[in-house]
């Protein structure tokens, strides 16, 4: 018998190893992850993606962050899980729904492999602080289905130092926080660093860029537009309307494989 079957992916360069499970027969523990998601020991990623058939609804989409804990959306792996589902023949190309825990996200998988997907409504919901490289950062907290504090900011992102767990108040975020960067490079067009929750610092954070956009309106008095995102890992377009909001941007698939069933077996 075959080990686990998987696929590595990526979204403007945040990665994901993806395990299809459609039975939900999987036994992913915090420990499994880790070990995958580890880029020594394992196959390197910033998260997985378990691919689940529920018996009602859409296909699911189980997200861990690389320290093994469950977050409630990843914009970035949405994108990746639909571009799977077509190309494994589980959805036609178009128009279709995937599940999280965030809610039912619809999508559209274009003709040229990107995704775009409806996030949702965005809702700005105050105010903090982080610190880092040894300077203070003020932002605006916004939740996306998961929460975010989005500082733009005069300082240039690229002198940052992200290798570190910026501080941020516990008191707002007592479920950790995902921390985005942002310069405003002119109107509609900003670039952003991230540091995520349960990983550190990745190449790019589709729920991200839209709290990025969401803090930059929200700056300017605005609560709708649109911007594109400059991340490490690519540009993303993101756009705010009333109650909703879009993510667009590439998804690929680079591999897949199975994994070593004597190794799977000793995590
Ligand atoms: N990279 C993701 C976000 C993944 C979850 C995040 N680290 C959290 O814990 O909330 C994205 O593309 O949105």
């Amino acid at each position: 018998m075959g080990g686990v079957e998987f696929l590595k992916g990526h979204g403007t360069e945040n990665d994901f190893v993806l395990l299809p499970d459609p039975d939900g027969v999987l036994d992913l523990t915090e420990a499994r992850v880790r070990a995958l998601c580890d880029r020594q020991r394992g196959l390197g990623a910033d998260g997985v993606l378990r691919v689940v058939r529920p018996e009602v609804g859409p296909w699911f989409m189980d997200y861990r962050n690389a320290d093994g804990s469950i977050a409630e959306m990843c914009g970035n792996g949405v994108r990746v899980f639909a571009h799977y589902l077509v190309d494994a023949g589980l959805v036609p190309e178009g128009e279709f729904v995937v599940g999280t825990r965030g809610g039912e996200k619809p999508v559209v998988v274009h003709p040229d492999g990107s995704v775009t997907v409806e996030m949702g409504p965005v809702r700005i919901t105050g105010t903090s602080t982080t610190k880092t490289t040894g300077a203070d950062f003020a932002g605006v907290a916004v939740d996306v289905g998961n929460p975010h504090l989005a500082c733009v900011t005069d300082v240039h992102i690229a002198t940052l130092d992200l290798t570190e767990q910026p501080h941020f108040d516990p008191a707002v975020f007592p479920n950790g926080v995902n921390l985005e960067f942002v310069n405003v490079l002119r109107d509609g067009v900003l670039r952003m660093r991230v540091h995520e929750r349960g990983v550190g610092e990745t190449r790019s954070c589709g729920t991200g860029t839209v709290a990025a956009v969401a803090s930059w309106l929200h700056g300017e008095g605005r609560t709708t537009g649109q911007a594109t995102v400059d991340v490490l890992g690519g540009r993303v377009a993101v756009e705010i309307g009333e109650g909703r909001s879009t993510l667009t941007g590439p998804a690929v698939l680079v591999a897949r494989g199975e994994l070593d069933q004597a190794w799977w077996d000793s995590l």
